[in-house]
């Protein structure tokens, strides 16, 4: 796991051999404490270099080992051993040096980092803080305000802003070993006093405390309810405060906090989902190792709208050479300008140039004819999209894969209209398409393995985190929306505000509570949709209500609010008031008050106080519930593609893991008795009576959620 060898005569390279990426497992602590002792005690060995294999020099501790009976020698003496090393010691970074693997680069006595290099501390991702001395190490090598912003966002950065920072001493285009091993000849007999970090003094910063206070406003603010940001900002203040030794204690007392809570265990199951979510399969046992992706050179985007041009931009900035269509010439003018001034900010803001290079523009649909594949994104409406496939399946070059963005219409109906159905899935991107990480690859009932491998791996090079799903009405993001939505509506009838259904829901941890999300997205959208569905009918004049539609409750609320032209942001009204349309800021709306109370007294109903707790189990155990439908259908093939789902494209917090892993971490046998009580009192909402899977889950004596799919499996063989 760690091997020693002897270099040009007098240098011992230490190589970490543990791939893929060179964790910091038990056994490779093991052999760098053995290889170091060897290296130390060997008089023909004058310097030590430390290198990873296969090009990466190590990706941190081993997050599968995290738990309660860690074995194997301790990170934090090992790293000593090697700051205290009589001989230099040089670093050879390449590939990546994360969270462990920086921090055991920072006790090397010089780091030379290949260009290629990523480095950063992402600990604070896994719900933790970098405890083998990186919050006491560097701030003392790059100051307090760079290391605040390092650890507590656990942003990766360039070899050459790591340089910029001081954080490596010099980066090379060549062979890093080689280059490494040069070095540390050039230094061996040096004296390495000021080479030790822990020696050096932190930085001398005039308005401590204004620094600290402020970042701590900033980091509270931006990760709302997330505790391993609060313990990295306290753990670097005790660098800037305390001798290096009371530092190194202080951040074991805050890192033995984290490492025991439930939000280390969510967002560590996270890590390990969104690289599992790649390991897609179908319901007809098709899946990621069976099936080959073809190759996408050339793409076409059709519907140069809000979700076209960001497809445009997302594929651009992949490499992909793009063909973008838009059949109205002043939308297509529009869409160029917009495209080529996103790209343009993108490129200033990673420092690489813009790829407008990549993009042809037309009005003629004829030109998708010689692509690899072809993402529609034209208006949601079926009939449209049946016109535009009818068309495509006749120009496009035989085996042209041809993709839907729609977010809701029937995948199937789609390639019906085509002459080869097995090449039609759906690419469902979430605005802005450019930025969101989230993409759902929906596969309909001919989409053959291969059209779902090539969507997947062109997810992948767009740099989302794609996930495979079923073809039902919504998929899956969208389909647990809607009992959650309805809930939040039926809050209101029952006596809550927007206000208080938000309020909850953002202190649990949504960036945006239900109201004012739907008011940034529309509320057209949703309302086009139930009249579609037969469902929204105006009240008119007679001011009739109905709340029992198709023998299910409905509230008609939303429906109202659109009626008085009231679209969200858009409009400038909604659930609340922006000031004038396009606003951003939310205000609460004495409009929308008056129509709640005028509501409720024409049905005679009778407002009632409404906690917290009750929006949270209503909103968020009826979308679980919904979750655990998917599942047992198999529109879904794990918990944690629909956990993926929703924290990379609607807002779940991230410290609670995924609406799965959150029922988990609640207990589902509690998941299950609200949801009897709250069914038992609305037996005409359906959404609330408990699914199959949920009963059987607790029946087996709820198991952790990498074990749900053995009973899944079981349900699904009995249907
Ligand atoms: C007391 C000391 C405490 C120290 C704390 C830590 O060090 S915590 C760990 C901090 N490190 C990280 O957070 C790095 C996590 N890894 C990554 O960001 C990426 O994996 C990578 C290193 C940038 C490589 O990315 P790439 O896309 O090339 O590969 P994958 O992400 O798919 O990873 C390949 C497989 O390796 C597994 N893996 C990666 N890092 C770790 C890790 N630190 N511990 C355990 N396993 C890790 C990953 O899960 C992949 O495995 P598969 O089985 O193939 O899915």
């Amino acid at each position: 796991m760690a091997q020693l060898s002897y270099v040009s005569g007098s240098v011992g390279l230490i190589t970490l051999q543990n791939p893929p990426v060179n964790v910091l497992s038990a056994a490779t602590r093991q052999g760098i404490m053995e290889s170091m002792k060897k290296a130390l005690n060997d008089p023909k060995v004058k310097s030590v270099v430390i290198c990873g294999q296969n090009g990466v020099f190590c990706a941190g501790a081993d997050i599968k080992e995290f738990g309660p009976n860690i074995s194997g020698p301790s990170i934090v003496p090992l790293i000593y051993d090697i700051e205290v090393a009589n001989k230099p010691v040089v670093a050879a970074i390449e590939g990546s040096a994360l969270g462990g693997g920086l921090e055991l680069a920072l006790t090397c006595h010089y780091r030379i980092a290949h260009s290629k290099t990523r480095l950063g501390l992402p600990e604070v991702t896994l719900g933790l803080l970098p405890g083998a001395g990186g919050t006491q190490l560097l701030p003392r090598l790059i100051g307090i305000p760079a290391s605040l912003e390092l650890i507590t966002t656990g942003r990766h950065i360039t070899a050459a802003e790591a340089l910029q920072l001081g954080l490596v001493d010099h980066v090379t285009q060549s062979d890093t070993v080689d280059s490494a091993v040069k070095f540390a000849l050039s230094v061996e007999g040096e004296p390495l006093d000021s080479r030790r970090i822990s020696k050096r003094p932190c930085p001398h910063l005039p308005d401590l405390d204004a620094v600290f206070e402020a970042v701590m406003q900033k980091v509270r603010q931006k990760f709302y309810g997330a505790i391993a940001p609060i313990a990295c900002v306290q753990a670097v203040r005790a660098a800037a405060t305390l001798p290096f030794s009371e530092g190194m204690k202080r951040e074991q007392q805050l890192m033995s906090t984290l490492f025991t809570s439930g939000q280390a265990r969510a967002l560590q199951y996270s890590f390990f989902a969104q690289r599992a979510v790649g390991r897609w399969s179908m319901p007809s046992g098709a899946s990621w190792n069976t099936s080959k992706a073809r190759p996408v050179h050339r793409a076409a985007v059709l519907g140069l709208g809000t979700m076209g041009r960001g497809i445009t931009v997302a594929l651009a900035q992949a490499g992909v050479s793009v063909v973008a269509v838009e059949i109205q010439e002043k939308q297509l003018n529009e869409a160029r300008e917009h495209v080529y001034a996103t790209l343009e900010r993108g490129a200033q803001q990673s420092g690489v140039s813009p790829s407008c290079a990549n993009i042809t523009y037309s009005h003629d649909i004829q030109a998708v004819a010689d692509v690899d594949l072809v993402i529609e994104a034209v208006l949601e409406d079926l009939s449209l999209k049946e016109k535009v496939f009818q068309q495509l399946s006749a120009i496009c070059k035989p085996g042209t894969l041809l993709c839907s963005n729609t977010s809701s219409l029937d995948l199937n109906c789609l390639a019906s209209q085509t002459k080869n159905p097995e090449l039609v899935v759906g690419m469902h991107f979430f605005a802005p398409a450019h930025v969101m990480k989230l993409l759902e690859v929906v596969y309909g009932s001919k989409s053959s393995p291969e059209a779902v491998a090539t969507a997947m791996q062109l997810g992948k090079k767009m740099g989302k985190i794609s996930v495979a799903v079923g073809n039902c009405r919504g998929f899956v993001g969208n389909r647990m929306l809607k009992p959650y939505i309805e809930q939040s509506y039926f809050l209101l009838e029952e006596g809550a505000t927007p206000e208080l259904v938000d309020k909850a829901l953002e202190e649990f941890g949504f960036p945006m509570g239900v109201f004012r999300m739907s008011d940034l997205s529309g509320l057209d959208v949703g309302w086009r949709v139930r009249k579609e569905d037969g469902l929204a009918e105006p009240v008119g004049t007679s001011g009739q209500i109905t709340r029992l539609r198709g023998g299910r409750r409905y509230s008609p609320l939303g429906d109202i609010l659109c009626e008085h032209g009231r679209f969200g942001q858009k409009t400038g009204l909604g659930w609340y008031q922006y000031g004038r349309p396009g606003g951003r800021v939310a205000k609460s709306d004495p409009w929308v008050f008056n129509l709640l109370e005028e509501y409720r007294a024409r049905l005679g109903l009778t407002a009632r106080p409404i906690d917290q707790q009750e929006v949270l189990e209503r909103c968020l155990y009826s979308l679980i519930n919904e979750g655990l439908c998917i599942l047992e259908e198999g529109f879904a093939s794990s918990p944690e593609d629909i956990d993926v789902i929703y924290v990379f494209g609607y807002g779940w917090p991230k410290h609670r893991g995924g609406p799965m892993f959150y029922a988990s971490m609640v207990g589902l046998a509690t998941v299950l008795e609200r949801l009897d009580h709250y069914y038992r009192s609305n037996p005409d909402v359906p959404s609330l009576k408990p699914c199959k899977l949920l009963r059987q889950l607790v029946a087996s004596g709820s198991p952790p959620v990498h074990k749900w799919k053995e009973i899944t499996k079981k349900i699904q063989n009995r249907l």
